[in-house]
């Protein structure tokens, strides 16, 4: 069954009550962030933290991710320790080019090997935050078995762009880019996560803009705050209607199957391939988030 990244939740890795908590309030993935929120002077203090944290803390089900540092900044220390602390996933920020997954990988797979970790077993990500990575998204998604995803960073993204977020405009400036990636995600067969609103007492804006980009195909989306969660989570959580609507999709084409017909008419829609197989993916990400069991 495909794994849920409804919401991945930035946790700043200098707060060690934040890291204790940060799974308790239900969402998918947890990111510790060792980058852009933690200030220079406190880049080793945070990293120890994250390593005892992953280390002694039972994350349960929920996935755990760190942001690291690019690797000239910290980053070649990042993921030592945190291979070693046993995370889930590295996630690399600012990615440009494919060589930029590389070089991160060839770190990993020294330290899997070092502290004798299955290899392959640490998983990536790249956050895309600048128009080259934008333009390089296929081949950045494509670069390594490890890659479970790719995510837009839309601030620093419209900040190279000369712009700013319009989420009040449908956000224009950010269309091309979040097209890009979920168009590469697809094509690499990994996730595709939106980035992070960052108003976090805006939870209508924070809505609609979650509908705008599951309307496009993304998988999810990065929260900053806990309050965030449940409304990105109900989004990406298939509705009764539709789960309804997917199990009556399923009986129509068994009925039809039994005549010997790949295509039926359900209330006057035509039911085929593709429809089903969109049935069936509402179907696994309903049962994924327990709110439907199959044979029901
Ligand atoms: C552009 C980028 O790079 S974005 C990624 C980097 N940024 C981040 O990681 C920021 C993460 N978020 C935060 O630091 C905070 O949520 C802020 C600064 C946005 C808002 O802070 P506050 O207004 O104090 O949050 P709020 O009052 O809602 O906090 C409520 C509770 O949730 C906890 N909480 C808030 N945010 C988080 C978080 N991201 N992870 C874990 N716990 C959190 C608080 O510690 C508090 O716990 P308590 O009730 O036990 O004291
Ligand atoms: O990746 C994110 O969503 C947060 C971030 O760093 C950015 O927007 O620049
Ligand atoms: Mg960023």
């Amino acid at each position: 069954m495909e794994r849920l990244r409804r919401t991945m939740m930035f946790v700043p890795a200098s707060n060690a009550g934040m890291l204790r908590d940060a799974y308790i309030y239900g969402a998918d993935s947890i990111m510790f962030d060792l980058e852009d929120s933690i200030s220079l002077k406190e880049k080793d203090t945070s990293r120890f933290l994250v390593y005892q944290a992953v280390k002694t803390i039972d994350y349960g089900a929920t996935e755990t991710v760190v942001r690291i540092n690019s690797l000239d900044m910290g980053g070649k220390d990042d993921v030592h320790a945190m291979v070693r602390a046993g995370i889930d996933v590295i996630r690399l920020p600012k990615t440009e080019t494919a060589q930029d997954i590389l070089d991160v990988e060839e770190v990993i797979l020294e330290a899997e090997r070092q502290c004798g970790r299955e290899e392959g077993s640490t998983r990536m990500m790249a956050a895309i935050e600048g128009p080259v990575g934008v333009l390089n998204a296929l081949s950045i998604a494509t670069a390594s078995r490890r890659l479970i995803g790719i995510a837009l960073g839309a601030e620093d993204y419209v900040t190279s762009m000369k712009t700013r977020r319009y989420p009040e405009r449908n956000s224009e400036e950010i269309f091309f880019a979040r097209s890009m990636i979920v168009h590469a995600a697809r094509a690499a067969g990994i996730a595709a996560l939106d980035t992070v609103f960052s108003d976090v007492n805006d939870s209508e804006t924070l809505r609609k803009e979650t509908e705008l980009i599951r309307q496009l195909g993304f998988d999810g989306k990065s929260v900053i705050n806990p309050r965030q969660i449940s409304i990105v989570n109900s989004v990406f959580t298939p509705t009764e209607k539709e789960i309804a609507n997917a199990v009556a999709v399923m009986h129509a084409i068994e009925e039809a199957e039994a005549k010997g017909s790949g295509v039926i008419a359900l209330n006057g829609k035509m039911i085929d391939k593709p429809i089903v197989e969109r049935a069936e993916r509402v179907l696994m990400l309903a049962e994924a988030a327990g709110v439907y069991r199959k044979g029901e």
